[in-house]
This record gives structure tokens, sequence and C-alpha cells, in this order.
């Protein structure tokens, strides 16, 4: 780098500051000194060279070894060799800037210059000398009020510490329009004298950021601000009181070299990078400063450095900078550019002013006072100060609080105003749609939770809370955005359906009864009771009082319809009622042929029908009889289709081989396709007139066993009507409970709903998949009889029809939830025994079950089963009660799906579900209202009607 040529010294305006009664306002170019220091040790033992020659006082020249061609010299305010004090630095470098502060004016001194070249052992000199001249000065002016306040703090890393309390961590800085950049919090202490500074700037030196780089083993890593703030008044004959107030800066700089010079890597190297960050700001505002351009952009802001020392720099303050250089050769760059730095400063001209307040002695007097007094309140605040501020703060508080009601109250309008939303799109779509088939998309979406995306997570009791307090207000919501009328409208829909189910059940009773009568199969007594079952499937169409068409009801026609139904009441139950009615007609009906002959096979044939009581027939003729009514498409067409049949009979109207005929029982309906010819055969038909011709006594016995046959289908078809019309009954309580919690929500007057969730749907089965681990989760905490959860987990596994029972059990066991853990956290008082009571009571329950099933572990497994079980379930080799142990173990962890699948498998074995050990089927359960194995009522859905109360 070339040196710039020297300034003329009479370039350099200076004006000698000496008494407050100087000039007010004052231009003038930074004080600009180059201080070398001498070679240090490290220096010298590399054989180091002096490359720099002081020319004189103000300038400096590089001594070119090569002597090519000579260089040019620079030349400063000062330039002090090394063999200059520190104390002839200060008197000639600083002295007169530092003092300016006593004068009202602001004063900064910088120690610019690389690192190790004497930055901080100059800076401490300048500042022992300032300090001991400013109390000399303040010594010798006793006519003046002197109050001295320092503050330090440190810039590392472009943060801002506080060095006189480090604990405050990273200050801010804060403009302030009149005071320019401040620092929030920064402490400030008021200096008793000159010993107290003294110790004060101690600390702030053995606080500072100090680290160790190649060239300097106690390297300043940080910009270091020491502020004295300096406020003196004079007293005046007049009363006026002069004050001044200014702030001393004494800054020392971090290194200015560039990091890799310092050989710096990790922590050193991010020091480096925002020491530069700073200084390099420092350099741009003076080379803007020093090119004239004060009006063009000068980039304080782009440092934390210049922003603080912004006035400093072209603004209202007298600035001196000294900068240090080591002589050293191997130096020589890095000393280039701080000279180059050092020659752009000293054209940056400052606009220094006196900070002169001129005020009334007894109105500052007052004032003075005043701050004493706020001063004191405020480290030892009275009595009085504190109930005033608990008075403000409760005021506060009992704003904030009307204002959260305010919000409650406009979110509950919000929310309010969206339901009411709701309900006309709901009225829209129910007119629109109101002829379409299947239970609206509206109800669907009404009944059904939506999924909730925790679920594959493992529930802890603060989710279970959410997911369950999230139930509740789906509940809520599905409540209140229901809109009564679809309400209405389904439970109609299932009265209509019970109805049919009725006449199905009818139609089918007609077909035994032309059967039996054709073929005069059994008695007098028999016939008695088919009519009395025909006429009692004809009772059972109650639900007649059901307009044909559907009203689309509001509000009011929504609690008639409730009234109506619950004074109807017994309704359903009188259904099931008749159905069982039927049913034990229909037992003594079979009992009644029970007198007829029986072969060996058809003993075994009844044996096998009665272990397996609820087993539908596979049979197509049966199905075309007795199961079609039950499917959804019209039963009659297919009734009808039969009797067509019947009345055509197919071409192969031979006679049965006498093979068959032999084994009569082997025509039955479940197996022989032939049987359609029997069975359907009547009086006249070319079959019956045949049968005369063959063998009578075995054609009777054989149309004896279809026509039993075809009894206990109709048996199975009954038991299947009663599940059909306890289904629809769960599905109209559903509804009914529904349209109560609607009815209590809306005398509640209770809108508060949470948003109202407009995502669509998700598919079934992944909210089937969502709702099953829910209910299992459920079941785990209310202790449901795991006989129960094997049962619903074996025979819902995600068929959309299941979607009711599914919700049924969610909300039966969500109530339960709630209901344990309501118990759980009432008081005793309240309770009495009851908490204790109900939980303990399931507990107790669930371990008899297990017992009872520990029992069943020998008969129910074999050996084999048994060994492979115990170990697969980790139960000891030796011990007491391994069948227990093993019960013990089932359903224990509802989050590991493998887990509740094989414990629905051994339970189902155990109390017989599926007794070859196959899966459960569905149909079986399908039509299982009743445990098989003992015909105990199946608890589940009777513990729902009972939680249901309706
Ligand atoms: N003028 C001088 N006379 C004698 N020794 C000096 C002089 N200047 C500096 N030194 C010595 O040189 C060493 C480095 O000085 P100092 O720590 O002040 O450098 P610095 O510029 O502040 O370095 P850094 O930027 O790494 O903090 C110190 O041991 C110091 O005593």
């Amino acid at each position: 780098m070339v040196g710039t040529p020297a300034t003329p010294s009479y370039k350099t305006q200076r004006t000698p500051c000496s008494t407050p009664g100087g000039p007010k306002f004052r231009e003038e170019k930074i004080l600009v000194t180059v201080r070398v220091r001498p070679l240090n040790r490290r220096e010298q033992a590399m054989y180091d060279l002096i490359a720099w020659d002081c020319l004189d006082e103000h300038s400096i020249i590089f001594k070119n070894p090569n002597h090519e061609r000579p260089a040019t010299p620079y030349a400063f305010d000062k330039v002090f060799d090394q063999s200059c004090s520190t104390h002839k630095v200060y008197e000639e470098g600083a002295k007169d800037v530092a003092l300016s502060a006593l004068m009202g004016m602001n004063a900064t001194i910088f120690a610019y210059g690389q690192t190790s070249s004497g930055k901080t052992y100059t800076m401490r000199g300048i500042t022992e000398n300032a300090v001991k001249d400013i109390y000399n000065h303040i010594k010798n002016t006793p006519e003046r009020d002197f109050t001295l306040k320092v503050s330090a703090l440190e810039i590392y890393n472009e943060t801002v510490i506080d060095l006189l309390n480090r604990e405050s961590g990273v200050l801010r800085l804060l403009d302030d329009p009149e005071k320019g950049t401040m620092v929030e919090k920064l402490v400030e202490e008021v200096v008793k004298d000159g010993q107290h500074l003294t110790h004060l700037i101690g600390i702030c030196e053995a606080q500072r950021q100090v680290g160790e780089t190649v060239l300097n083993d106690k390297s300043s890593r940080s910009h270091q601000i020491i502020r004295l703030t300096i406020e003196s008044s004079l007293r005046e004959s007049s009363g006026r009181v002069k004050s001044f107030i200014a702030s001393l800066n004494l800054v020392d700089l971090a290194g200015s070299e560039r990091a890799s010079q310092t050989y710096a890597d990790g922590a050193r190297l991010k020091e480096g990078s925002h020491i530069n960050r700073s200084l390099l700001t420092l350099t741009t505002v003076i080379r803007k400063l020093s090119s004239g351009k004060r009006s063009g952009h000068i980039p304080y802001r782009d440092s934390k450095l210049t922003r603080i020392l912004q006035s400093s720099l072209g603004g209202n303050a007298r600035t001196a900078i000294i900068c240090t250089m080591s002589p050293a050769l191997s130096h020589v760059e890095q000393t280039k550019n701080t000279l180059s730095f050092a020659t752009s400063a000293k054209e940056v001209t400052n606009n220094a002013r006196v900070n002169m307040v001129v005020s009334d002695k007894r109105l500052v007097k007052h004032l003075q006072k005043e701050v004493a007094r706020l001063e004191a309140e405020l480290k030892c605040p009275e009595p009085s100060a504190y109930s005033c501020m608990r008075s403000l703060i409760e005021e506060k508080d009992l704003k904030i609080k009307k204002m959260e009601r305010e919000m409650e109250e406009l979110k509950r309008q919000r929310d309010h105003a969206q339901s009411q939303l709701d309900l006309e799109r709901k009225v829209h779509k129910v007119h629109k749609g109101l002829n379409d088939h299947g239970p609206s998309s509206e109800v669907v979406r009404c009944l059904s939770f939506p999924s909730d995306e925790s679920i594959s997570g493992k529930r802890t009791p603060e989710t279970r809370q959410r997911t369950r307090v999230r139930r509740e207000a789906m509940v809520r919501r599905s409540v209140t955005s229901t809109d009564p009328s679809i309400l209405v409208y389904e439970i109609r829909k299932i009265e209509q359906r019970q109805r049919q189910l009725g006449e199905e059940a009818n139609r089918a009773l007609e077909v035994l009864h032309k059967e039996v009568a054709s073929h005069r199969l059994g008695n007098q007594e028999t016939a008695e009771n088919i009519a009395k079952l025909l006429s009692e499937i004809k009772n059972m169409q109650v639900v007649n009082s059901i307009p044909e068409d559907i009203v689309i009801g509001d509000q009011a026609n929504l609690i008639e319809e409730i009234t109506r139904i619950k004074a109807q009441g017994s309704t359903i139950a009188s259904v099931e009622r008749k159905l069982e009615n039927v049913q034990n007609s229909i037992d003594q009906l079979v009992s009644s042929f029970g007198t007829s002959e029986e072969t060996p096979e058809c003993k075994t044939q009844s044996k096998r029908k009665k272990i397996l009581p609820f087993m539908l027939s596979n049979s197509t003729n049966v199905q075309n009889i007795i199961r079609a009514p039950c499917s959804p498409l019209s039963s009659s067409r297919k009734v009808m289709e039969h009797e067509t049949q019947n009345k055509v009979p197919g071409n192969n109207d031979a006679m049965p081989s006498p093979d068959t005929v032999t084994r009569p029982c082997k025509y039955t309906l479940a197996n022989n396709d032939e049987n359609a010819n029997y069975i359907s055969s009547r009086e006249g038909t070319p079959v019956s007139r045949k049968s005369n011709s063959v063998n009578v006594k075995k054609m009777e016995r054989m149309f004896k066993n279809a026509a039993e046959e075809n009894i206990r289908s109709i048996r199975d078809y009954v038991t299947e009507l009663k599940e059909r019309v306890a289904k629809l009954q769960y599905q109209k309580q559903l509804l009914v409970g529904q349209v109560v919690q609607l009815e209590g929500a809306n005398a509640a007057g209770s809108d508060a709903v949470d948003e109202i969730d407009q995502s669509p749907p998700k598919p079934w089965h992944v909210t089937f998949e969502v709702l099953r681990k829910e209910i299992i989760m459920l079941w785990h905490l209310c202790h449901v009889s795991i006989i129960h959860r094997t049962q619903f987990y074996l025979l819902f596994k995600g068929d959309p029809a299941d979607q009711i029972y599914v919700e049924v059990e969610l909300r039966r066991l969500t109530w339960l939830e709630r209901h344990l853990s309501d118990l759980g956290n009432a008081s005793p008082a309240l309770l009495g025994d009851e908490p204790a009571g109900s939980v303990s009571a399931s507990i107790k329950a669930l371990k008899q079950e297990r017992e009872y099933l520990a029992k069943r572990v020998s008969s129910k497994l074999s050996m084999e089963e048994r060994e492979m079980l115990y170990a697969k379930w980790e139960i000891p080799q030796v011990g007491k009660q391994r069948r227990l142990q093993l019960v013990n173990k089932l359903w224990t962890d509802p989050h590991n799906m493998q887990h509740i699948k094989e414990s629905a498998e051994i339970v189902a074995k155990l109390v017989g579900f599926c007794e070859s050990g196959e899966h459960v089927s569905k149909e079986m359960f399908e039509l299982t209202f009743a445990c098989p194995t003992d015909k105990k009522t199946w608890m589940g859905w009777n513990l729902i009607s009972n939680l249901l109360n309706l």
C-alpha cells in the first residue's frame, strides 16, 4: 500500500480548549496520532526488523529495504516513537479532547490498531491520566458542582454486554430521538471519587473478554467502551444555574487485523469476523466522512460499535484517535492498513457543542428533591405506593377479565352464527335430497367421530384428556350441528324398516303355512301353532301410526316427535317381546316334530344344530324362503320367484334314486339342490303323485324332515329378525339420544361449540381403525369385560354397516370413562361409597371373568396349544396358576394391536366363539345376542341400553 502524503500541519485546525467560558461550538477535525511501540519479545526473538522511521513529531515513514524508490511519509497530528511514554501520548494526543467533557462537550478517545500493537496498554494509561486530571480539575473548580457517573460496555461478537453487570446478559440498543442511540438497562454507577472510579474501571477490565491469539497472549477480543458522564453546574449570583453535561468515551477497540492473519480458527475466527464487521463499518464510516460527503448515507447502523459511537464520528463530539503500531517488518502490511485508516480519520470533521442547560435554581432544587424522592421510593416503596400499585394491578386485571368475557361472548356469537349458517345449509340439502335412499351424508357425518390424527402415537394421560375433550366437543358439535328434521327423518326410516321386517316375517310364515298345510305335516297342535305364529307376526307390525310421508319438521315438530317416541316407549320392546313369543311358538312347533321318527342321522343333524343354534343354513332354497326377506332387496319379490318355481317344476321331476331315498336326512335344505323338488313340491304335482307309487312312508318322513328343517330355519330367521330389530333399536336410541342432547343443549342455551370442522370426511376404513384404537383404549381404562371386548373386536372389522355400532360403543365408553373419572375427581363427601364401588366393582368383575376363563384353559385348549401359549406369553415353566397367569396377560396392552388380536383369539377359543379354532366368522356373531355357550345376554348391548337410559 502506498502511503498518502502528509497533511500539512497548518491545515489541521485545532482550537485548544481551556475553560468552560471558551467557545460554545467547535468544528474541528478528529485528532489523529500514531504511537509506535517497541519491538516486543516475540519480535525480538524472531530477529524481526524495525521497518519504520519517525521522521519528526508529525510524520512516519516506511523504511524501504529495497531502496528502489523512496517511500512517502505519513503525517499526523502527532507521531510518538517507541521511546515515548504513555503520559506524553496522553498529554499531547488525548488530554485536550478528554477534558472537553468537563466543559460540556462530548469527547471520545479511540485506540485503533492491529492486535498486540499496544491499544490496551495505551488506553489504560490514557484513562488513568484522564481520571487523575478530571479529579484535579474538579478539585480546582470549587465553584461548580460535579457529578460523575460511569458505565462500561463491551461489544463482543456483535452483542452488547454490561461490564459493570454481566448478569444482565445481552443488552439492546434503543433509538432515542433526542439522545440518539441508548443502551437499554446499562448500569450507570455514580462515582464517589477518583479511587472509586479506578476501582470500577478495574472491574470492567477484569470482565472483558480476553483470548489468546498467535500474536498476543492476552488479546482483547472485544471492543470496550468506558463512558464517564460528567455533569457540572455553576451557581450564579442571579440564582440561575448553568449546567454542563457531557460524556467522555474511552474506547479500546479489538484488533483491526484480518482474521486470517491471527491464524484464528473456531471461536476466535467467529470473534474475528464480528470484530471485523464492526471495524469494517468503522472504517467505512470514517472513509465516507473523510471524503466530505456528509449528506450521503453514512452506515452507522451497520454495526453496534458505530451506532453507539455515532455522535463521536462526525457528530457532536470531540474525538481523538490514537493509532498504535508495531515497528516490526513482519507486521508492515497491517501497520500500513492502520496508517491508512488514520489518514482517513484525520479528514473527518466533528461539530462539538457545549451541552449547557440554564435553569432556575429553586426549580432545579425542587426537581432534584423530587427526583431524589422518586429514586428513594423506587428503591424502597412505601406501603401507600404498594397499595396504589396493587389497585392499579387489580384494575388492570379486571379490565383484562372484562375483555376476555367480551371475547368469549364474541366467539359465542360467531359460533352461533356459524351453526345457524350450517343449519340453513343442511335444511337446504335435506329438501334437495329428501327422496334419496340410505342414511343421508349429513347424518352419517353427525354420527361419526372425525379421526384422531394422534392415535398412532402412544397415549399419555394428557393426550387422553385432550382426545376426550375433543371427542366431547365433537359430540356437542354433532348434536348442535344436526338438523332436528334429519333426525326425525332417520327415526321414521328406522320405523319403516321395522314394519317391513314384520311384513317379511309374515310372508315367510305364510309360505311355511302353505307348506305344512299342503303336506298335512304335523298334527292339529302344529297347525294351531302356525296359525298363532301368523297372527303374532301380523301383530308385530305395531308401528302402524306412521304417516307415509315424512314431514320435515322444525324444532317444535322435533319435540313432538320426541314426545311421540317417548310415549310410544315400549314399541320396540314390544316388537322384541312378540318376536320372543314367535320364537317360543316355533320351539314348540319343532318339539312337536320331535315325536316323529328320527333316524340316527337325523339325531346327529339335530344335535349339530343345537351346538350351533344360530347358524344360518346355506341352502339356496332357504335363502329364497327365509333369507330373502332379510336382504336389503325386496324380499317379497324373491318369495314370489320361489313360488313361481314351485308351480313350474323343472324337467328333472323324476323320482329320486333309491339310494337317495334311503338316506332321507341328507335331503336337508342345507345340502342338496335336489331338495328343491321335494321341498317345493305340493299335492298334485308330479312329484307327489309319483311318491305314492314308491315308498310313501319314506317320502312322508322325508317331507317331515324337510319341513322340520324349514321350521328350524324359520326359527333362525326369527332370531335374525330379533337381532335386526335390536340393531334398529340401537340406531333409534342413538338418534333419540342425539335429539335429547339437542334438546338439552338448546334449553341450556349452550352454544359453546368449537369451530366447525370443514375438512372432508375421511374414508370409513381409516376412521374405523382410529375409532377402534380409541375403543380399545377406553375398554382398558374402564375395565370392560374382556369377553365383551373379544366379541366386539371379532365382530366388527370395518364393514361400513358396522359404523353405527362402533359409534355407539365409543359414545358409551366415552360416557363411562367420563363418569368414572368424574367419580374419581368428586369429593368423597358428595359421593359416599360410590367411587370406590363403581370402579372397584368393574375391576372385581373383570377379575372374576379372568378366573372363569382360566378354568376353561384346560378344557378348551389342547396340551400343545397351552404349552405353545405359555411359551409365547412368557409364562414360567414352573409356577403356580399358569393358566391364570396366561389369562391375566390377555387384553393388557391397549397400544399393541398384535397383542389385542392374539388376546381376542385366545378368549374366543376359551368361550367357544369358534369351535374349530378358526377365526370367528362374522355371520356367527351377527346373529348372536347371547353367548352361544351359556346363552347369557351379550353384556355389551345391554350395557348400552342401560347407559343410554332410553
Ligand atoms: N508502548 C509500549 N511500550 C511497552 N510495551 C508495550 C507498549 N505497547 C504495548 N506493549 C506491550 O505489548 C503487549 C501487547 O499490548 P496490548 O495488549 O496493549 O496490545 P493490543 O493492541 O491491545 O492487543 P489486542 O488487540 O490483541 O488486545 C503487552 O504486553 C504490552 O505490555
